[in-house]
């Protein structure tokens, strides 16, 4: 079945139309336990099942049992969220400590991020607000604000094409879903000012770090620093040898080493880049607070920023990550970066906090 077909009514099906009465016949070896499915023609019926002598709780069956929490699951390329309801509530349903069990991929639900669809803020229509899987919170997730809109649509009920305001840590965002089902986002504009990204790298005389030279374990990469709300550090290689070859790389080796550089004082995300064309980019990522992820949306838009000002690509490119490819334009006119790619659900479910 169709996720879609459960999303209309999240908190309606098919848990909280299912209620079962539970009794329970004790015997010396067993207890019979009978289920009454209410308002369907079983009613009347029963049917005993054997169970062993310590039944089980039925208990976090029950949507309306507190101590659960009831999500859906999206992912945007590979980038994969647990989407929370929080329209009822400024404050996120879960802590950051539960985020981090939440997404776990063992012993969790497993994702990248955790999700929250608040009430708007200063007029906007939403405000959204994200836990990444470390339980960090950063400023702004272009995959993850393709899936909120998504999620806005179905617990909304919204169809067709429709555009509405967010509130994110990066400021305003503007996601507007397409007839097709993809998402275009206005994405704001870039910020190049070191001190604002923020990095200690010292930049050029706008106080921009564009191609500037950094040292990571004994090897010295040329980067450039771009916060789409988030920080982010964008390499094509290193002073020894440009074209990197992405594919080569040992992320989970490298990725920290930048994460957690004394340049960057709110730690960064890092985008290592192949140029295939001037319209055609591919790039891995290594996220703060998430590590590898199959993609990254403010990454592919800082790609985009930073490849046009090393003169490496034209201001609309399709940037490719492990997950697939997202189309970025980064428009002269308004100096404002559009987004656009998919974002689907899942599964849904509750968790027990
Ligand atoms: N995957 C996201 C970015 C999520 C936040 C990031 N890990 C950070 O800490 O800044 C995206 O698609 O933009």
């Amino acid at each position: 079945m169709a996720a879609s077909t459960f999303l209309c009514r999240p908190s309606h099906r098919p848990l909280a139309s299912t209620h079962f009465r539970c009794c329970s016949v004790p015997s010396p070896q067993t207890k019979f336990v009978t289920f009454f499915r209410s308002r369907s023609r079983w009613a009347s019926a029963s049917m005993s099942i054997e169970v062993p002598m310590k039944a089980p709780k039925l208990s976090f069956l029950d949507p309306k049992e507190s101590g659960s929490l009831h999500f859906v699951k999206y992912h945007g390329l590979g980038n994969d969220f647990i989407l929370v309801d929080n329209r009822d509530s400024v404050e996120p349903k879960v802590t950051p400590e539960q985020a981090v069990k939440l997404c776990d991929r063992n012993f969790g639900v497993g994702a990248d991020g955790v999700i929250f669809a608040m009430p708007g803020t200063n007029g906007t229509d939403y405000t959204m607000r994200i836990f990444n899987s470390d339980g960090s919170e950063p400023e702004m997730c272009g995959n993850g604000v393709r899936c909120f809109a998504r999620f806005i649509a179905e617990i909304e009920n919204f169809h067709g094409k429709q555009s509405f305001t967010v509130h994110t840590g990066a400021g305003l965002i503007v996601p507007e879903i397409q007839n097709d089902g993809q998402v275009r986002v206005d994405m704001g504009q870039p910020v190049l000012s070191a001190a604002d990204i923020p990095t200690k790298l010292r930049g050029n005389k706008d106080g921009e770090v564009i191609g500037d030279e950094l040292l990571v374990d004994g090897v010295t990469w040329k980067v450039t620093c771009v916060s789409m709300g988030n920080p982010h550090c964008v390499t094509f290689g290193t002073k020894e040898q440009e074209g990197l070859l992405v594919d080569d790389l040992d992320l989970p080796s490298i990725g920290p080493k930048f994460e957690h550089h004394a340049m960057f004082p709110s730690r960064t995300n890092t985008e290592f880049v192949q140029v295939i064309s001037p319209s055609h980019l591919k790039m891995r990522v290594w996220e703060r607070g998430a590590g590898a992820t199959l993609a990254c949306g403010t990454g592919a838009c800082a790609v985009v920023v930073a490849a046009v000002l090393e003169g490496r690509s034209e201001r609309k490119c399709v940037v490719d990550l492990p997950g697939g490819p997202l189309e970025i334009e980064w428009r002269v006119e308004d100096n404002r970066i559009y987004m656009t790619g998919p974002a689907e659900a899942v599964f849904f479910g509750s968790a027990l906090l």
